[in-house]
């Protein structure tokens, strides 16, 4: 994560977004830091589209307002330089070629043909380049929209559910990708209603429902936040429970498989309790702490279960992202 810059990549500030009788959004501030992979995880409809369309200024908030690279939307010189985003799926002439789609748009932003040729490449895109887009897969034109928004190099990228439609080796490609890009000192924010999808891309999250924020912070904050349990196989689970509870440790509970679950106590306490009440223990183990029950469980189980390419070549030295413009 680069530490060298003073203020937040993106910043929202009390955001909110009324339509008609709907609240979008409410009340909604967070932060993601320069240099940082953030992920804005909630259920479908729970806002994140909205909330994107209103950083990139693209709808006005009802209330609050947002900054990016420290400066409103609208107040950014050259936006495209800055950053770039994917939230729609993108339109494409099907008998216009990668390369040429791309070429339309470099010329809008005013960069080069040559930093056209390099963004598809960037992408895994070179060998389609004379493809046409009607013969694309949903895979390669997540690519080719990818491709679109590093056109102006920009430091910052905002990605609306990029994982959807793909493919598990895609998700990999992509996870490859962004790595390299935060590394490169960039930032990316980008949404999911899956956390699971992004889970091994992001280092931090913000975690809406119903328009709201629920979390935000480190992605292993959050996961040790959410206390593991001790997982003991015992001769005598009831007694072994009994003799927890009179040491105050309430939260155990007998598991299916007979094994009793204990919450808040390290493995060596509870076997020096069962020790104590003479409960022979034939094992122990730590629950691992899965992170999507965590977000059901914040997100009140409104959720729709779901599923992601080869990794970013090397060829391009320290900062494939940069080079021609
Ligand atoms: N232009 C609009 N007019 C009316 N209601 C809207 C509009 N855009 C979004 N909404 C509503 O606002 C709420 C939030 O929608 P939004 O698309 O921001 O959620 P989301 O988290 O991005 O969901 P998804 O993952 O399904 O895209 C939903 O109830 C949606 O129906």
């Amino acid at each position: 994560m680069n530490t060298t810059s003073a203020g937040p990549a993106i910043e929202a500030i009390g955001l909110s977004k009324q339509f008609n009788t709907v609240h979008a959004v409410s009340d909604l501030s967070f932060t993601v830091p320069t240099g940082s992979i953030t992920g804005f995880i909630g259920p479908n409809g729970s806002g994140k589209t909205t909330t994107l369309r209103m950083l990139l200024g693209l709808i006005a908030p009802t209330s609050g307002s947002s900054t990016v690279a420290g400066v409103p939307f609208a107040a950014l010189p050259q936006p495209a330089r800055t950053v770039g985003a994917v939230l729609d799926s993108l339109s494409l002439h099907p008998n216009r070629t990668a390369l040429g789609h791309l070429l339309v748009y470099s010329a809008a932003i005013g960069v080069t043909d040559e930093r056209a040729r390099h963004v598809l490449a960037l992408v895994g895109l070179e060998q389609a380049a004379r493809q046409r887009a009607g013969t694309f897969s949903l895979g390669m034109r997540q690519r080719l929209a990818l491709a679109t928004a590093l056109l102006g190099d920009p430091r910052i990228l905002v990605l609306d559910e990029p994982a959807n439609g793909l493919d598990p080796e895609g998700i990999a490609w992509l996870r490859d990708f962004l790595r390299a890009f935060a590394e490169s000192g960039r930032t990316v924010l980008v949404s999911s209603h899956i956390l699971r999808e992004v889970e091994q891309i992001v280092d931090r999250l913000v975690i809406v429902n119903r328009g709201s924020l629920v979390y935000q912070g480190g992605i292993e904050d959050l996961r040790r936040s959410h206390s593991a349990r001790v997982l003991v196989a015992a001769s005598d689970p009831a007694r072994l429970a009994l003799a927890l509870g009179a040491e105050g440790l309430t939260d155990a509970q007998v598991l299916p498989d007979g094994r009793l679950a204990v919450r808040g106590a390290a493995e060596q306490t509870v076997a020096g309790i069962a020790a104590a009440a003479d409960v022979k223990i034939f094992g122990s183990t730590i629950e691992q702490v899965d992170l999507e029950q965590v977000f059901l469980s914040m997100t009140a189980g409104q959720y729709a279960a779901q599923h992601y390419g080869p990794p970013l070549s090397q060829q391009y030295g320290t900062d494939p992202f940069g080079g021609p413009r």
